[in-house]
């Protein structure tokens, strides 16, 4: 909900007819007025490096309303298409990509409008890890590549139950992949209101906002009757509304989404985290594994680039190799050390730790450098930038 009650604007009820020659932003936003989303002081405009995203038009206050998006404008999954399909039982991402390629690619349909702002089929296939070569794919960091194989598992799942009725349509599987990315990348969850099942939906408008770190974007809230999009300050004309679109790491980002966040005047992003996992596992003994699993502290270890520090996890599975039992099971208990502060120690450990691994990410970014074939790709620039935050984060940790 937002945090102050939102001020209702008046929002302009005429709406000119669409012509073609209209510029196709202009077009669906006329569509969408017609179909009773509210737009106060917000228009979608290129962003570099973002794709289309929102600018203000005009000051926007903290607490104005500039999107609603009532039930009726979204477009959910087509349940009578899906049972004739027999695709009922498909996951709700998959029912809603079959619906949206059905539907919006339909002949006559003015959803036509809704499609034409989305991004291209290649934009996707050159930003998303999951439509990358194998031989890119292996350039991931590793944390990357686990959440990268379940979502592919999770489209083989959607594609074999849905390739029959592409076939039957006409689709290609491309073609059937672009819509499964669309859904992915600019669906919400839509709970309607007196207790009815909810499902996974697409709201226009709502759709071209481009992600910030948590802590900054607009409020986005479900209220009875739609999908609100609150301001959470003042803006100046010409300033990008963002939404968060969770705490995401860049890692999460970059296979969910297909991009990283940079840093806000030279800071990371809050959310970011380099996962140490693959660096303090193999250091670690079976009885220390053992021991660091019967409290539920195996794995997930991390450094925060923008505070510079490691994660608790990550200070309990090093201590569990340099303290005693008795000091080690004290520290998880109090989150301090029994009685001189280890954390030099643990500090000077993981050190050495990173500056082997800041030699394997310097050779990575060396041979990053060496693809003759993808170098100025969208591939290559977002790997390039990612395994350079990585090793800015460990060098910054190495050198505090
Ligand atoms: C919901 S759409 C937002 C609208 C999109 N930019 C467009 O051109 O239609 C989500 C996609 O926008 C892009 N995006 C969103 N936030 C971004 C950011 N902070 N930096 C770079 N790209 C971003 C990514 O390609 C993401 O998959």
């Amino acid at each position: 909900m937002p945090a102050r009650a939102a001020k209702r604007k008046k929002v302009a009820q005429s709406t000119p007819a669409i012509s073609a020659d209209h510029d196709k932003h202009t077009n669906f936003t006329h569509w969408a007025i017609n179909h009773g989303v509210e737009i106060n002081g917000v228009k979608p405009a290129n962003i570099p490096d973002r794709g289309v995203g929102l600018l203000t038009t005009k000051s926007v206050k903290e607490g104005d309303r500039v999107l609603f998006i009532p039930e009726r404008a979204m477009f959910k999954p087509d349940t009578a298409l899906l049972r004739r399909e027999a695709l009922d039982h498909a996951s709700p991402q998959a029912q809603l990509a079959v619906s949206a390629m059905l539907k919006f690619g339909a002949k006559d349909s003015s959803l036509k409008l809704w499609q034409d702002v989305w991004p291209s089929r290649e934009t996707f296939e050159e930003s998303m890890p999951m439509c990358w070569p194998a031989s890119t794919q292996d350039f991931l960091p590793p944390p990357v590549q686990q959440p990268l194989a379940c979502q592919l598992a999770d489209y083989r799942n959607d594609w074999s139950a849905a390739s029959k009725v592409c076939a039957q349509h006409g689709f290609s599987e491309r073609e059937f992949k672009y819509h499964w990315m669309i859904v992915n990348s600019r669906s919400f969850h839509w709970k309607p209101p007196r207790g009815k099942g909810g499902s996974m939906v697409m709201c226009p408008f709502i759709d071209y906002m481009n992600h910030g770190p948590s802590g900054g974007g607009c409020n986005v809230s479900q209220s009875p009757k739609g999908y609100e999009v609150v301001a959470d300050r003042d803006y100046d004309p010409e300033e990008e509304v963002l939404a968060t679109y969770g705490a995401h790491s860049n890692d999460k980002l970059l296979v969910h989404y297909g991009f990283i966040c940079s840093s806000t005047n030279g800071t990371p992003s809050p959310d970011d985290q380099i996962r140490l996992d693959q660096l303090i596992i193999p250091t670690l003994g079976a009885d220390i594994r053992s021991q660091l699993q019967d409290v539920g502290y195996l794995g997930g270890y991390a450094l925060s680039p923008a505070t510079n520090a490691i994660c608790f996890k990550t200070e309990v599975a090093v201590r569990a190799k340099l303290l005693t039992s008795n000091e080690w099971e004290y520290f998880i208990s109090n989150g301090e050390d029994l009685s001189v502060d280890k954390s030099p120690e643990v500090k000077r450990f993981l050190i050495t730790l990173f500056a082997e691994h800041r030699k394997q990410v310097m050779e990575t970014l060396v041979k990053l450098n060496g693809v003759e074939e993808y170098r100025g790709s969208a591939a290559h620039t977002t790997l390039f930038f990612r395994w350079t935050q990585i090793l800015e984060g460990l060098e910054a940790f190495m050198n505090t």
